[in-house]
């Protein structure tokens, strides 16, 4: 660890502390609460994020402030009581985040000058105070990891765009480091494939279909250059090799449509119902792209996506929860930040 030499620091000039080196955590975000003024406040949040609605102001807002707003923090609140974390009162994926966070201090003991947060994109902890906590706990440098394995503009560089805002009002900015995609990361794939095949050991059926569901985006998007879907089809194609399956048996799907537009496809929801149309009777669901589970997986898939194989015809239908802050996943997240701090520790 470096200090700054303040033997010579003239009267009035503010203490500094320096010489740490802080790795925050950042994922989405989520509502404080299921009420509709803290689901409204966060929806907005989200909603007016430009990486997240591409479409001009003046199309977007009368549309967002005329309807969306009125409608969505009701019916969306509803979905996120039923996966609510009632021990914490918080969502799953501010818990699970925040054990993330505990945990990675835990497994970085070793390196005792780094120091170890969490943050939300939208929502509280705001990325902008815990950079300026960690800075002011003496962190001149940052690691910052946006939670997502696969790059996309709306996830991980809002999160980027987000800390070098709050960095431009600073006097002295911390250096910072932005971590990349691991899309195709071999401990990850190994992660994901483990935990794939230990639920399905706990299953007494075997399923005709498995389904790596991810987050869509506009197709639009993708158009324009996001990497996002060829990042999810590599995951995929990773996965199912080391797991032994063929094309046929695995598939490659994404959920959460938001909109009019088209989005990427094939669309989870569609497909599900269309394979228990079509007579497959036991699939199983997993979320690669999710580094914790949340309304995406708890609500959409878990729930909708098994109620609607069911009314479909379809008998077994299993969903595999996200890494969260298991050992597997935890080995994950520390093999990245490790690999991120070289040359700082
Ligand atoms: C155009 C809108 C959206 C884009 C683009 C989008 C991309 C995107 N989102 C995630 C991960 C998550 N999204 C979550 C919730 C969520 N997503 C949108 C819209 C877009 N997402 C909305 C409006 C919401 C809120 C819920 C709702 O109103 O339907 C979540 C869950 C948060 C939680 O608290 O549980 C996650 C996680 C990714 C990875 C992604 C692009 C790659
Ligand atoms: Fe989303
Ligand atoms: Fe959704």
């Amino acid at each position: 660890m470096t200090t700054v030499d303040t033997a010579h620091r003239p009267a009035g000039h503010p203490p500094v502390k320096s010489g740490k080196v802080g790795v925050l955590l950042v994922n989405l975000g989520t509502p404080d609460g299921t009420d509709y003024t803290s689901m409204r406040r966060y929806l907005k949040e989200f909603l007016t994020d430009k990486r997240v609605i591409e479409w001009s102001p003046w199309k977007w807002y009368p549309i967002l402030f005329g309807i969306v707003l009125n409608t969505r923090p009701g019916k969306v609140g509803k979905a996120y009581e039923l996966i609510w974390n009632k021990d914490k009162n918080e969502s799953y994926l501010r818990t699970y985040t925040r054990s993330q966070a505990e945990l990675m201090a835990d497994r970085l003991k070793d390196l005792p000058s780094v120091q170890v947060d969490w943050a939300m994109r939208y929502g509280t902890p705001s990325i902008a105070s815990r950079i300026q906590a960690l800075k002011d706990d003496g962190c001149d440098r940052i690691v910052l990891f946006p939670l997502y394995p696969q790059y996309a503009a709306a996830t991980t560089a809002t999160v980027n765009d987000k800390a070098f805002q709050h960095l431009l009002k600073m006097r002295w900015q911390p250096a910072l480091r932005t971590v990349p995609d691991y899309h195709d990361e071999e401990t990850y794939i190994e992660a994901l494939a483990n935990s794939v095949t230990r639920h399905l050991q706990t299953l007494d059926w075997e399923p005709e279909k498995i389904l790596a569901s991810f987050h869509g985006i506009p197709m639009s998007y993708f158009q324009k250059g996001d990497p996002y879907y060829c990042q999810c089809q590599k995951t995929g194609r990773l996965l199912r090799e080391r797991l032994g399956l063929s094309e046929d048996k695995f598939m490659v799907t994404f959920q959460s449509r938001f909109g009019p537009e088209e989005w990427l496809q094939p669309y989870t929801d569609k497909t599900v119902e269309k394979l228990a149309q079509d007579g497959v009777k036991k699939i199983v669901v997993l979320n690669p792209g999710f580094v914790s589970d949340c309304l995406e997986t708890l609500e959409e898939i878990a729930e909708q996506a098994a109620h609607s194989f069911h009314e479909n015809g379809g008998e077994k239908f299993a969903h595999i929860p996200c890494l969260n802050d298991s050992e597997d996943g935890m080995r994950v997240l520390e093999k990245v930040v490790r690999r991120e701090l070289l040359g700082w520790v």
